[in-house]
């Protein structure tokens, strides 16, 4: 990475959960995308999850351009989550959940365009008026991703983002992120489980192990 180009800079990050613990060093650009890998229970929530400030790191720091992002409170980090149940707002429309994801009271004008377009463009404009609770799980699943990748914060995290979403779908929606994360220079750190995905849009692959068992 250029020293001049904003990116995210994970360095030394220590992190521990029951028996396990990992360390991470890596670097992504604006605009990339790394695919994090590795079997179930390996630990790619968990890595997500500190990232997000959801889950405490015990040592290391995230640096996005030149800013220490890891003791700034889930609020305030510059980070948007696209987690595995979704988190849309079940008693609100579709419209009001992808409305509350900007940091305005309201989008823009022209967030509300990329909104409707994405809408179009991943066959889901049907569903604006509808509560999350009437709609399939792929459907849900494609409303919470535009909703996560189109909202201000500059680094995206998508726990299995396409896990919900048949083949023809699924190629849709991963071709949409790539596009979005180019144009509007995000950072994306995409678990999938499907190696398909990472060869088709990832930039870099990331395979998580735990580094040791902490209770032998
Ligand atoms: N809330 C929690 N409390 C305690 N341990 C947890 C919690 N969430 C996850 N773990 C443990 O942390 C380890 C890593 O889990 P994590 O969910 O990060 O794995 P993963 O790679 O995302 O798994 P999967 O691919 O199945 O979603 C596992 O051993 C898991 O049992």
């Amino acid at each position: 990475m250029s020293p001049n180009k904003v990116g995210l800079d994970v360095r030394g990050l220590h992190i521990r959960r029951e028996s396990l613990s990992w360390c991470y060093d890596f670097q992504i650009a604006s605009g990339q995308i790394l695919a994090v890998m590795g079997e179930s229970g390996c630990g790619k929530s968990t890595l997500l999850d500190t990232l997000g400030g959801f889950y405490p790191a015990d040592q290391g720091q995230i640096i996005l351009g030149k800013q220490c992002i890891q003791t700034l409170d889930i609020r305030l980090r510059p980070v948007s989550t696209l987690f595995q149940q979704y988190n849309l707002f079940e008693h609100l429309s579709v419209e009001q959940n992808l409305k509350l994801g900007f940091s305005k009271a309201s989008p823009t004008a022209i967030q509300w365009q990329q909104v409707e377009q994405a809408l179009a463009l991943l066959g889901v404009q049907e569903q604006l008026k509808r509560k999350p609770s009437l709609l399939s799980g792929g459907q849900r699943q494609r409303i919470a991703l535009i909703r996560v990748m189109l909202r201000e914060q500059p680094i995206v995290l998508l726990d299995e983002p396409f896990s919900a979403l048949d083949a023809q779908t699924r190629k849709l929606c991963g071709n949409w992120v790539k596009q979005i994360c180019q144009e509007q220079q995000k950072i994306v750190l995409m678990v999938t489980h499907e190696a398909m995905d990472a060869e088709a849009w990832a930039d870099q692959t990331l395979w998580v192990q735990p580094l040791q068992r902490t209770d032998a």
